[in-house]
C-alpha cells in the first residue's frame, strides 16, 4: 500500500495471502485461521454483495457479481476496515457494502471516500505504470506486469476482476502469472488486461481477460485476444484461452476467431487453395482445432467430413464486414524481445 495513504487504505499482501491461503488448495501453513466454508475461500457468492464501485474520483458503476474475498468472513466487514468506517447496510439488505472505493491506477481499495481521495493524490502508479512495455502504438500501450514483482498490484487487480467474472476461481498466488495491461498511450490508467500462466500444461495463452466497465465495447478485448495469440505464435505453440469461457468471453472469442478464419481463407495465405484442412487452418492461425470447429459451426460453414464451405464464409463476411480492419495490432509497434 502507499505508505502515505494511511494503514487502512487496503489489505496488505501479507493479509491477503494469509486470509486466502496464499492461493489454491489447503494450507499447511502454521498460521491458524478460523474455519470458513470452502466457497468463501474462493470468493464464491450467489448474489451481489457490493452495490457499486467508485473507480477513481469520477467514475461510478455497478458490480456484476458478488465476492466474499474482500471481507472478513465472520463480520462481513471489509478486510482492511476498522469497524466504524464501513457503511452499515440494514440486516435485510443483500449488500455487505454499498460502495467500494477503488484506485483507478493501482486497484487498492477502501470503504471510505476520503481515504480514496487522499490516496489519489499520492498513488505512485499515476506517475509510473508498473511493468515493461511490450507494445506501443500511437493509440495503445500494452505493458507486461510480472505477478512475482508487483504482487500487491496484481492481487488487487484479481480481487477487482472477481466482481465482473463469476466462472473463475480467485487465486492469490500471482507469482506464477504475468499480466498484460492496456493503457491509452500517454495515460497511466489501466483499461483492460489479461493474465497468463507462466507454465500452462494445457498450453493456454490466456487465463483470464477483463475490460474494465468504463472501457468496454471499444475493441480492447479483441486487441488483447489478438496480442495473446501473437505471443503464443512467437513461442511456436498452437494455443487458446483457458476454459470455460464466460458468456461475454465466448461472444468476444467467436468474433475474433471468425474474423481470423475469414481473413486467412478469403484474403490471406490460404485464399488460393481449393481445399483446406482443419490442420492447415490451425497452423496458420495458431488456433486449436477444437476452437476452429466451434467457430465454423457458429458460422454455419462446416459440413460432414469437416468440409469447409467458403461460399458461406463470404456471405457471413458481407453481413458482418470488418470494413478492412482485420487486425487491431500493428506488428511494427510490437516490442517483444524476451
Ligand atoms: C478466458 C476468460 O477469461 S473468459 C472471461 C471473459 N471475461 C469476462 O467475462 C469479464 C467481463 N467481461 C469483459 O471484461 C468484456 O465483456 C470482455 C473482455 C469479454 C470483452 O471486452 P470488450 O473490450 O468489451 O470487447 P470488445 O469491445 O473488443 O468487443 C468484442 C465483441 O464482443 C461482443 N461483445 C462484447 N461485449 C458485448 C456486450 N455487452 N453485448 C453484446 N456483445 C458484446 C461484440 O461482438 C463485440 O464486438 P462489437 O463491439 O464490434 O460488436
Amino acid at each position: 500500500m502507499a505508505a502515505s495513504a494511511g494503514q487502512s487504505f487496503t489489505a496488505t499482501t501479507h493479509q491477503l495471502k494469509g486470509k486466502k491461503n496464499g492461493g489454491k488448495g489447503k494450507s499447511k501453513s502454521s498460521v491458524k485461521f478460523k474455519k470458513v466454508p470452502e466457497e468463501m475461500l474462493y470468493g464464491i457468492l450467489n448474489e451481489k454483495n457490493i452495490r457499486q464501485i467508485q473507480f477513481g474520483i469520477d467514475k461510478r458503476f455497478p458490480t456484476w457479481y458478488g465476492s466474499a474475498v474482500y471481507f472478513d468472513p465472520e463480520t462481513k466487514k471489509l478486510g482492511c476496515s476498522d469497524s466504524k468506517s464501513q457503511d452499515s447496510c440494514g440486516s435485510n439488505d443483500q449488500y455487505w457494502l454499498d460502495t467500494l472505493f477503488v484506485c483507478e491506477y493501482c486497484f487498492k481499495y477502501t470503504d471510505v471516500q476520503a481515504r480514496l481521495v487522499a490516496h489519489a493524490a499520492v498513488c505512485p502508479f499515476q506517475y509510473h505504470s508498473p511493468g515493461k512495455i511490450k507494445y506501443k502504438s500511437p493509440e495503445y500501450t500494452i505493458r507486461r506486469v510480472k505477478g512475482s514483482k508487483y504482487q500487491l498490484f496484481c492481487q488487487c487487480l484479481c480481487l477487482f476482476t472477481k466482481l465482473y467474472l463469476d466462472n473463475k476461481s480467485m487465486y492469490f498466488k500471482v507469482d506464477h502469472y504475468e499480466f498484460y495491461i492496456v493503457y491509452e498511450t500517454g495515460s497511466t490508467k489501466p483499461m483492460a488486461f489479461f493474465s497468463k500462466d507462466l507454465v500452462s500444461y494445457q498450453q493456454n495463452n490466456l487465463a483470464c481477460i477483463l475490460t474494465l466497465p468504463p472501457y468496454q465495447r471499444r475493441g480492447l478485448g479483441l486487441l488483447l485476444i489478438e496480442f495473446s495469440y501473437k505471443l503464443s505464435q512467437l513461442e511456436g505453440v498452437i494455443s487458446g484461452p483457458e476454459v470455460p469461457l464466460s458468456p461475454f468471453g465466448l461472444i468476444g472469442y467467436l468474433k475474433y476467431w471468425s474474423q481470423i478464419l475469414c481473413w486467412h481463407l478469403i484474403e490471406g495465405d490460404l485464399a488460393c487453395f481449393d481445399k483446406v484442412s482443419l490442420d492447415d487452418l490451425s497452423i496458420v492461425t495458431g488456433m486449436r482445432v477444437s476452437d476452429i470447429i466451434l467457430t465454423l459451426k457458429h458460422l454455419n460453414c462446416i459440413g460432414e467430413n469437416n468440409q469447409i464451405y467458403l461460399q458461406s464464409l463470404s456471405t457471413w463476411l458481407k453481413s458482418h464486414g470488418t470494413k478492412g480492419n482485420w487486425f487491431r495490432l500493428q506488428d511494427e509497434y510490437l516490442l517483444i524481445d524476451d
